[in-house]
């Protein structure tokens, strides 16, 4: 098997639990927080920087490479690893998504989604196959199942036709499906019904994929919503096979995700907020580009030892980003990159030391949204 979970304590008292993921570019800790790099680089970031600061897994997206510069010049170069030269693991969302959320005028019918490109607004088209034939061309260790990501709100019965076609879909990708050195995941939708979520797991575990993501999370709803979702969802899963959650990535919804069986996670936050100047510390966000941080020649968080707090200080971040400096939002990024990658290493920690329910409330009793 292309990629293959392997558990290794469960928490005695809650669904956590901490593993390692064994792909064809690595083996990594798991729970994992996967930064994302859409267009086959993570914003503002070298693969040394990333390496450097314990990134394992990163993403990228087919849509936007399908569009641009296209999958067959990537395979051209090689594949993604040769072709943005990182030897890390990659995982690729499959297109649905984004064309859900990104390409204006879409057309659903079962063969799958017309679209047009958000870039020069021609006419596109993905199906199952398609999705899946240039996931393989992009050759990531993980590809995703070509879905409909349930929106939020929606009804019962919408819910529940977009979830079976899903599954269809999916069925399709494993059929079209051909390159063993990559993992094929399913992704659960069901919206916001547990009878829905519960039928669609059922579903794509008859198909047996090595991997189950949860979609049609993240999208709005409240986080409590989504807490619930997870906490009837995650139980259903295989306990030996990985569980991504799709989209999540601030440090409360890590935890919570994480108290629920997740062992992966993704997020543009980290990186989209660093460009702007919004910081993570341990007891909540800050924006550094506020002017109360002008004379404030701390580092960003004390306890941090990421590069740039070992070297930078609020004062001088805040200057660059002021200026408009590239080097400042380079900062940022590495300080939120390294500070949630690390935060998944203490919660990782935690669990193997049966103390995770001790680390949560600590968590929280810090922690100011
Ligand atoms: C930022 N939130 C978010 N990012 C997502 C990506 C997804 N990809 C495929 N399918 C999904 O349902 C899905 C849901 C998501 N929610």
């Amino acid at each position: 098997m292309a990629v293959q979970y392997e558990l290794i304590k469960r928490c005695s008292k809650t669904g956590a639990r901490a593993g390692r993921l064994h792909t064809p570019h690595g083996t990594f800790d798991t729970p994992i927080f996967m930064p994302v790099g859409t267009q086959a680089t993570v914003k503002a970031m070298s693969p040394h920087e990333l390496k450097e600061m314990g990134a394992g897994i990163i993403l990228s997206n087919t849509y936007h490479l399908y569009l641009r510069p296209g999958h067959e010049l990537v395979a051209e170069a090689g594949g993604l690893h040769k072709f943005m030269n990182w030897d890390g693991g990659i995982l690729t969302d499959s297109g649905g998504f984004q064309v859900f959320s990104l390409g204006p005028l879409r057309k659903i019918t079962e063969e799958g989604v017309t679209f047009r490109s958000h870039i020069d607004g021609s006419k596109q088209f993905l199906s199952p196959e398609r999705a899946t034939e240039v996931q393989m061309a992009l050759g990531a260790d993980i590809i995703m199942a070509f879905d409909e990501c349930v929106p939020y709100p929606a009804d019962h019965d919408y819910a529940r036709k977009s979830t079976e076609r899903t599954t269809r879909w999916a069925e399709r990708c494993k059929g079209a499906h051909t390159r063993a050195d990559q993992a094929l995941f399913g992704i659960v939708q069901g919206g916001m019904y547990k009878d829905l979520r519960s039928m669609s797991v059922r579903d794509l575990v008859s198909l047996d994929f090595p991997g189950y993501a949860i979609g049609g999370l993240s999208v709005g709803e409240p986080k409590d919503l989504m807490y619930e979702m997870l906490e009837h969802t995650v139980p259903l899963l295989p306990v030996n096979k990985p569980r991504y959650l799709m989209g999540v990535g601030t440090p409360d919804c890590l935890v919570e995700g994480v108290l629920h069986g997740i062992d992966m996670f993704d997020c543009v936050f980290p990186t989209r907020v660093a460009r702007n100047g919004t910081v993570m510390t341990h007891q909540g966000r800050l924006v550094v580009k506020n002017a109360e941080y002008t004379r404030d020649f701390r580092p960003i968080d004390s306890d941090c030892g990421c590069y740039t707090c070992r070297n930078f200080s609020r004062a001088y971040i805040r200057h660059l980003l002021k200026t408009e400096e590239i080097f400042g939002l380079r900062l940022t990024t590495i300080h939120n990159l390294y500070f949630l990658i690390h935060f998944m290493k203490k919660m990782r920690q935690a669990i193997i030391e049966d103390r995770f329910l001790e680390f949560r409330a600590e968590f929280w009793s810090q922690y100011q949204k």
